[in-house]
């Protein structure tokens, strides 16, 4: 009985846990902008599963690193891999093509359109043979990314608002129909830059659930400033530090890291 066991054992720890795959990697990923290192040699394994969050002090490099990985700068050195495939240096539209998604801060819609109009649009794109002459021609072509809309609609809870124009909605539901248009083209991994900034607490309690909600089918890795939600919210932290890596962990790793705490008190302490 005892050898059945630690054979059970050593299968167990030779099979590859699904959970710890890595779906974005970074090597040595540098990027410069003339004498200014703003993101220095940075190494970081994204795991598939759950929400990653960036943190650091203002200047870090946090927004270079996602500016960086969607392609709107080019690494200066190192590597970007997704799944093993090497992206870095490809251009924005490759990039989202690959699945990686980002979530803006800033609005990012057509504000005369309807919310479901916005999000069909996103839709739209991902169903294949099928170019700008034929948006408003076929109608049964739009059968499919207007039912994916509202679908997407209600997941964020915006069903009460499908065929409002975008210019309508409140702040918090803007910030709700932007993540609706990024799921529309079914990201892998969806990037999301301050997802809850300048929202009222009760803003912010949805859409913390809502990103909770979606990172049960999507990796998720998020900018975030307020540490309450990044401890609540978090799978791993990784921590950037005058463009460098400071530390990556989990919550309870990163809330007692002395050196985590020195980065964002300046180097001063208490005592
Ligand atoms: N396009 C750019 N051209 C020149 N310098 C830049 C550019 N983008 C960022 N930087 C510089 O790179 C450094 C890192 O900035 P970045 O915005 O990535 O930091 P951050 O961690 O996102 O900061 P914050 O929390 O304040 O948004 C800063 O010194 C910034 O001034």
């Amino acid at each position: 009985m005892s050898e059945n066991v630690d054979e059970l054992e050593t299968t167990a720890e030779d099979q590859p846990d699904p959970s710890n795959d890595v779906i974005l990697r970074t090597e040595d990923l540098t990027k410069k902008f003339g004498p200014l290192t703003a993101i220095d040699s940075i190494s970081l394994d994204i795991l598939t599963d759950g929400i990653t969050s960036i943190i650091g002090p203002n200047g870090a490099g946090k927004t270079t690193l996602f500016n960086t990985l969607t392609g709107k700068h080019a690494p200066t050195e190192g590597r970007i891999e997704l799944r093993g495939e090497s992206i870095g240096g490809k251009p924005p539209h490759e990039i989202a093509g690959h699945g990686i998604v980002r979530s803006f801060q800033i609005t990012n819609f057509f504000s005369e359109l309807t919310a479901i109009e916005n999000v069909r649009l996103a839709a739209q794109a991902r169903y294949s043979g099928f170019g700008p002459s034929d948006f408003l021609s076929h109608h049964t072509a739009l059968e499919e990314p207007i039912a994916d809309a509202k679908h997407i609609l209600e997941r964020v809870h915006l069903d009460d608002v499908v065929y409002e124009p975008a210019s309508s909605l409140s702040y918090g539901q803007r910030r709700h129909l932007e993540i609706a248009i990024a799921l529309a083209s079914e990201p892998e991994l969806l990037l999301m830059d301050e997802p809850t900034a300048g929202m009222s607490p009760e803003e912010t309690r949805e859409v913390v659930e809502l990103i909770e909600d979606i990172a049960t089918d999507m990796t998720i890795v998020i900018i975030e400033h307020d540490m309450d939600i990044v401890m609540g919210i978090s799978d791993r932290i990784a921590v950037l530090n005058e463009g460098s890596l400071l530390t990556q962990g989990t919550p309870a790793e990163i809330q007692r890291d002395e050196r985590v705490q020195r980065a964002y008190l300046g180097g001063g302490g208490r005592d």
